[in-house]
């Protein structure tokens, strides 16, 4: 190494060793800050609100500050004119009085040419310098010239200017999938920065780097509009839940934490969707049908006696004949409110018990020589409370117009469809509706929330009861005051005493009022047990399998329509899933979203992605799929397992099976021939969660989805739809294989 290079490496080790001795501090300080903020303050609502905030952003801070620890700073750019800006994963600054930046953000403007310079648009740098470390230790340095007329050379100059993209496209994968803040390209940059307010659709093939683009706009727009979104939260919404393991580091590397992720199955707060349908049973329950049909089916459950078959109710003062007329009139009443169902019940409920007690005050209070009713309001009043306490009234009106929970009315719906052509409620229909074996399943998630729209919640139960606690809490504060105040007189005799006894600083109510518990959540916690949130950016990664109901569902969370939406037409999987952007969003946002592509493939190398893409050419010749940025040289092979596929898998695995610690490789093949294979591969990893850091995964083809491994193993394609079987093959960064023993698909044949 030449002195040269010496010198500039101890530099960047000196600036490194300053960052984190910087970082060391801002660590403590933080953690102090939380054991500081949890200390109690005042009394009042808002000073516990503002403390439980201060709690959640510096628990925040030091999570995030613990995150960042790795590579911390990445970059370093230097201006024709003007001083270096080191770039990093946060934003650093100096203990002086200036608080002078240290270390700048990746997602501040300043950072920017650091991702957009290149020698054409220099954009003002002469240099941008990429710095690797391990831990606290520097590396390696890699220089971009970018200013041709500087002369100035460090040693470290790369020829090509991507060997750092090419050597973090090559390394092993770990299982987890990790940030690109340090090779961000610029078509990339110019998503994540976008200023779009609105609806954003960013769609590109397989590696193109969404889920990767998608992370950083959340982490960016977290940065950009940060007061906003730490308290309405991110959610990020994605296929399944190895998926979001997969991605779930990503955030917090960047030392953002506060964002909520979840699978369409965990959206109903309270339901734990396990079941599966049959892709034609989701494909009706996500189907735009259903809208109506629960609405009608929700109607039906407002009923109305027969006419002539009225609903005798016993009662004290003689008999109450509730007919059909009286219903009618109610339930119409009711309806007209426009309120949701159990919202509308007590103006139904109203109406009935007015009617009643016209008619009991018609019975008993009847002149018969035809003069004016003989009770006075007194007794009508009376009257009418009695008929309003009667249980049996009651349930004769919860007979007519039952309160009903989302569960307990799509159970019941679903054990008998109706509004719905007879093969479509066929589909649907659950055999043991009261089994609890019989679980939901994540398509019926939003038929959940659909029908918590119709019913809506009638909280008066559930206040009444947070009434009652409160009052028995104050009864109890009451008591400690009383039982202080009596004890003055013997323990603060002196008139004169200076020590203030509990009663003269505070009331019971707001004795009371300490007592709760402190709610030390952040927004992203709050939000995942509220179905009625408003997040303040919603992401949903493989956007084209969402069906109409669950965009029902999403939009409901999002009433500013503040979204970034990223997917891919062609790897679409479920039949629920809606073709084209414009289908989705008109009924939300009109044509007022932007649609950005993707078209480089990060992901998968040259000679795989020719052979992957024949497979979608085949139903769509025009199909242009991404470039690949890369090629291995390596050609994937296909193999005939004869009559021995478990031996010839576990053959074609032992060869693709990287060293310990070199990566992972993933065997996909269709569920039913999961026993066989997995008997055959030696400490292999399957199951409806796998474990996928494990160097050995076995998937069926939809839990694939999203996934990227170094090498793959393909079993059986003939049995994988097209678009499944597209993304199995696009999961590559290295090695490909195919083994079969039917028949190839034409396209790989
Ligand atoms: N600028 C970049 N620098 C380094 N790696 C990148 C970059 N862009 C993408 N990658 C890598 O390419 C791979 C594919 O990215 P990602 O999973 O985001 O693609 P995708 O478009 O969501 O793919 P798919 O639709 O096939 O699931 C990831 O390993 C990601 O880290």
């Amino acid at each position: 190494m030449s002195i040269r290079e010496n010198a500039e490496l101890r530099e960047e080790q000196e600036f490194i060793d300053r960052v984190h001795a910087r970082v060391d501090v801002l660590r403590g300080v933080a953690a102090h800050g939380v054991t500081d903020a949890l200390t109690p303050v005042g009394t009042g609502l808002q000073a516990r609100l503002e403390r439980d905030i201060r709690v959640a952003e510096r628990s925040g801070l030091l999570a995030a500050l613990d995150a960042v620890d790795g590579s911390l700073c990445f970059g370093r750019i230097d201006p024709a004119d003007g001083a270096a800006h080191h770039i990093g994963r946060i934003g650093v600054r100096e203990d002086d009085a200036d608080r002078t930046p240290l270390l700048i953000d990746w997602r501040a403007p300043v950072a920017r040419p650091f991702y957009l310079a290149t020698g054409h648009t220099p954009m003002g740098l002469r240099r941008r310098r990429h710095i690797a470390t391990q831990g606290r230790t520097v590396t390696e340095l890699h220089d971009e010239i970018l200013d041709l007329a500087d002369h100035e050379r460090t040693g470290f100059e790369d020829p090509n200017g991507d060997s750092v993209l090419l050597a973090a496209l090559n390394s092993a994968r770990t299982g987890r999938m990790g940030d690109i803040v340090r090779t961000i390209q610029a078509e990339q940059d110019t998503i994540i920065r976008a200023p779009h307010r609105g609806v954003l659709v960013v769609e590109g093939g397989p590696g193109t780097g969404k889920t990767a683009v998608a992370l950083h706009r959340a982490a960016f727009l977290l940065y950009e509009q940060r007061e906003l979104l730490a308290k309405r939260a991110v959610l990020i919404v994605g296929p399944n839940p190895a998926f979001l393991r997969y991605i779930e580091e990503v955030l917090p590397a960047l030392g953002e934490t506060g964002v909520l992720l979840a699978t369409q199955a965990e959206l109903f707060p309270g339901v734990h969707a396990t079941g599966t349908d049959t892709p034609r049973a989701a494909a009706v329950k996500g189907g735009a049908d259903m809208v109506e049909a629960l609405a009608l089916a929700v109607r039906d459950r407002q009923q109305l006696p027969e006419p002539g078959d009225p609903l005798i109710i016993r009662h004290d003062d003689g008999d109450l004949i509730l007919d059909w007329e009286i219903a009618y009139e109610a339930r119409q009443a009711a309806r007209d409110t426009l309120l949701p169902h159990n919202l509308a019940r007590p103006h139904f409920a109203f109406r009935i018990i007015d009617a009643l007690t016209e008619q009991l005050t018609e019975r008993l209070g009847a002149d018969p020589y035809g003069g004016p009713n003989f009770l006075g309001p007194d007794d009508i009043a009376l009257l009418a409370k009695a008929v309003a306490a009667s249980s049996e009234v009651h349930a004769a009106i919860d007979e007519l117009w039952p309160p009903l929970t989302p569960q307990r009315f799509l159970a019941d719906y679903l054990a008998a469809p109706v509004y719905l052509p007879a093969e479509d409620a066929d589909a649907i229909r659950r055999t043991s509706p009261d089994d609890p074996e019989s679980a939901w399943t994540p398509a019926d998630v939003p038929l959940l929330d659909e029908a918590a729209e119709l019913l809506g919640v009638d909280d008066s139960a559930a206040r009444a009861r947070a009434e009652a606690v409160r009052q028995e809490r104050i009864a109890y504060a009451q008591g400690v005051l009383e039982l202080s105040r009596g004890s003055e007189s013997y323990e603060f005799e002196d008139e004169e005493s200076e020590v203030l006894a509990a009663h003269d600083i505070i009331d019971a109510e707001r004795m009371a009022e300490r007592q709760e518990e402190a709610d030390h959540r952040s927004a992203a916690e709050r939000a995942a047990g509220d179905r009625t949130w408003a997040f303040g950016h919603i992401i949903v990664d493989e956007a084209q399998d969402l069906s109409p109901m669950a965009w029902r569902l999403l939009m409901r969370r999002s009433p500013t329509r503040s979204l970034t939406l990223v997917g891919d037409p062609a790897q679409t999987s479920e039949a629920a899933g809606v073709g084209a952007w414009e289908d989705i969003l008109r009924p939300y946002v009109g044509d007022r979203f932007e649609h950005v592509l993707l078209k480089v493939n990060y992901r998968t190398p040259a000679e795989i992605m020719e052979l992957a893409a024949r497979v979608v050419r085949e139903l769509d010749p025009s199909y242009a799929p991404p470039v690949s940025v890369r090629s291995t040289g390596e050609e994937p092979w296909i193999r005939d397992a004869g009559d021995d596929l478990a031996g010839t898998v576990a053959k074609a695995a032992a060869e693709l099976l990287p060293a310990p610690g070199q990566g992972r490789l993933a065997v996909i093949a269709p569920r039913a021939l999961h026993e066989e294979i997995a008997d055959a591969l030696d400490g292999v990893t399957a199951g409806a969660e796998p474990d996928l850091t494990h160097p050995l995964v076995l998937l069926a083809p939809r839990q694939a989805k999203g996934l990227e491994f170094d090498h793959v193993l393909v079993v059986e394609p003939a049995r994988f739809g097209a678009s499944d079987l597209y993304v199995a093959l696009t999961r590559a960064t290295q090695r490909l294989g195919i083994v079969h023993r039917d028949e190839l698909p034409q396209a790989l044949s």
